[in-house]
């Protein structure tokens, strides 16, 4: 028998209410180990419902979600905690003798050596979010989940980010499920592009496009992806 693809997350039947309120209305999800997906969708179909039911963070659900023991999660905002230098941002938690050295060895890894020891809030936001990004890779995880990590950085910032996300990616190797509002950005960075809708996954997109993606070659998908969100391409300002 070939050997079938290790799946990182196996999600069955997943359903989530809030009282009344169905979020997610039986999402059915693998992501193999290693693949890049993309989940798009419009404000409020479940997409930050369902990261935070993969990280653990909402027990409270009905049916199976089995994910890596290792899972990392990067939110909008870095959250980092102000009182503690940036080194200690990223060991926080690690319980490891070695948590300086292995802090910096990561702070190099999203080009920040220097910034070791200082606080966070004399970061920028570009700064903080890299800070955030190696806090979250400096765990190893098999799953990492981005939950529009770049939405409140400027265009510019948010280019280099996506090359370092990639790099982080290629080096790393983990699974990845990054919540975005962007279909550029699903399209430039994901292997498979997910469409949420009303608690849903209502459709799939496979991004057979070479490694490194330029904007150019994404627009014929972009019109498609675009039209399972709603939005009629011709009529959109
Ligand atoms: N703790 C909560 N209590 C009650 N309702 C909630 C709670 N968390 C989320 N919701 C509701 O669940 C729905 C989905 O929220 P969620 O944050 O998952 O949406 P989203 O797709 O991530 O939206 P956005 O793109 O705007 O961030 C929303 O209607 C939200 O109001």
């Amino acid at each position: 028998m070939a050997n079938p693809v290790k799946s990182a997350v196996s999600v069955r039947g997943l359903r989530k209410a809030f009282g009344p309120r169905t979020v997610l209305d039986g999402i059915d999800l693998e992501i193999a180990s290693g693949e890049f997906v993309a989940l798009l969708g419009r404000s409020g179909c479940g997409k930050s419902t369902l990261l935070r039911v993969l990280a653990g963070l909402d027990r409270d659900v009905e049916g199976a979600a089995d994910v890596p023991r290792t899972v990392s999660i990067a939110f909008q905002q870095p959250r980092l905690l102000p009182w503690r230098k940036v080194w200690r941002n990223i060991s926080l938690g690690l319980h490891r003798p070695d948590g300086r050295s292995t802090a910096l060895k990561a702070l190099e890894e999203v080009r920040l050596s220097g910034h070791a020891d200082a606080w966070p809030l004399t970061l920028s936001g570009g700064e903080a979010q890299r800070v955030s990004l190696a806090r979250a890779l400096v765990r190893e995880p098999d799953l990492l989940l981005l939950d529009e990590p770049f939405g409140a950085l400027d265009a510019l910032t948010r280019l280099a980010m996506h090359h370092l996300v990639e790099d982080l990616w290629t080096d790393h190797r983990p699974a990845v499920l990054l919540v975005t509002h962007d279909v550029d950005e699903a399209l430039l960075l994901a292997d498979r592009v997910l469409v949420l809708d009303e608690g849903r996954i209502v459709a799939e997109h496979h991004v057979d496009l070479p490694r490194p993606r330029r904007r150019a070659s994404v627009v014929e998908q972009r019109t498609r992806v675009l039209a399972d969100l709603g939005v009629d391409v011709e009529t959109a300002a």
